[in-house]
């Protein structure tokens, strides 16, 4: 039987950690670190998941900038809000949550980021670096860096071990790939069009689920004593639930966890850790900051 990982128990711990030096900072520097939340448009799960990022700033002392546009903002409205926030001192960080609006092209907002505030990672630069060998970007996009931690705080080492990325999106899948390789992984992505993706996963030591499709990797194609770490976050049907739905993941957690070594379990695994990272990159950036201008 794998041990589950549990998600909501280390981002816990890392968010103490994080509170900790958000105090010391403003002790040393009389200011906190700053993360702008924009979101545009009203998409419920959308409005849940900045819900809880402004929730956690204020948990952890570091000061939110709401910024809340209508689904209907044109883009260059939106590029405007994200130049007031880069010239903005008080903000060391900015998110702007996806996915936009169809009307607005994604890439062009999130490379008007100033990179130095780009605690997303999503900067076509940022992602850039994360592709060179002997570079690193300034900041690592939050779900990717979510799995290593999840994985290293497990004792699950990767250098040289084989992994696969299921799902090739910018977000996830292909930033986590990227991230296993800069650790020695040896990593193969498995997508929509990869033919018979069971016999390419039953060879991962390392599984990282990420393709937005429900319980979609079986018990029987993971390999014994292997670490699954699941993205999903599929809300499927249910009578029994008060909501009528209920939260699974990429992977069948009942099969799979009688075969893994490690698992996550979908809610509380790697998802309490993306908002956690995005307020560790909040720090970091804020941290650089208050050094250089010291
Ligand atoms: N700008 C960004 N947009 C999006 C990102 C991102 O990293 N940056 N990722 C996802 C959504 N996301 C964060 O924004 C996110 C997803 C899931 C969770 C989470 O804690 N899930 C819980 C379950 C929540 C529930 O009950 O509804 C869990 O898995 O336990 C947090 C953040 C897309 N957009």
């Amino acid at each position: 039987m794998a041990t589950v990982i549990d998600g909501k128990a280390v981002a816990q711990t890392i968010r103490s950690e994080i509170a900790e030096e958000v105090r010391a900072l403003s002790q040393k520097y009389g200011k906190v670190p700053g993360l702008a939340v924009v979101i545009v448009g009203s998409r419920k799960d959308s409005q849940s998941y900045v819900g809880m990022k402004r929730k956690a700033c204020a948990e952890l002392g570091i000061k939110s900038f709401d910024i809340d546009l209508p689904e209907q903002v044109s883009e260059s409205d939106l590029i405007k809000q994200v130049h007031n926030l880069n010239a903005n001192p008080d903000v060391h960080g900015i998110l702007v949550q996806l996915p936009l609006p169809k009307h607005i092209n994604e890439e062009k907002v999130l490379s008007e980021i100033s990179l130095d505030k780009d605690v997303d990672g999503f900067h076509p630069l940022n992602i850039g670096k994360l592709a060179m060998k002997d570079r690193d970007p300034l900041f690592l996009p939050c779900t990717p860096k979510a799995c290593i931690e999840l994985l290293s705080r497990s004792g699950v080492s990767i250098k040289g071990k084989r992994a696969v990325v299921v799902g090739r999106s910018n977000i996830v899948g292909l930033p986590a790939s990227l991230l296993l390789l800069k650790a020695d992984a040896t990593v193969t992505i498995v997508h929509s069009r990869t033919p018979q993706p069971e016999s390419i996963i039953r060879e991962a030591d390392i599984v990282i689920a990420a393709a937005g499709q429900p319980m979609m990797i079986k018990g029987s194609w993971i390999k014994p004593g292997a670490a699954v770490i699941d993205v999903g976050t599929n809300a499927v049907d249910d009578p029994t639930k008060k909501s009528g739905y209920r939260l699974v993941g990429d992977v069948d957690f009942a099969e799979a966890s009688k075969v893994a070594g490690w698992i996550t379990p979908v809610p509380g695994g790697v998802g309490p850790m993306t908002v956690t990272m995005l307020l560790h990159n909040t720090l970091e950036g804020a941290k650089r900051c208050f050094e250089k201008n010291h």
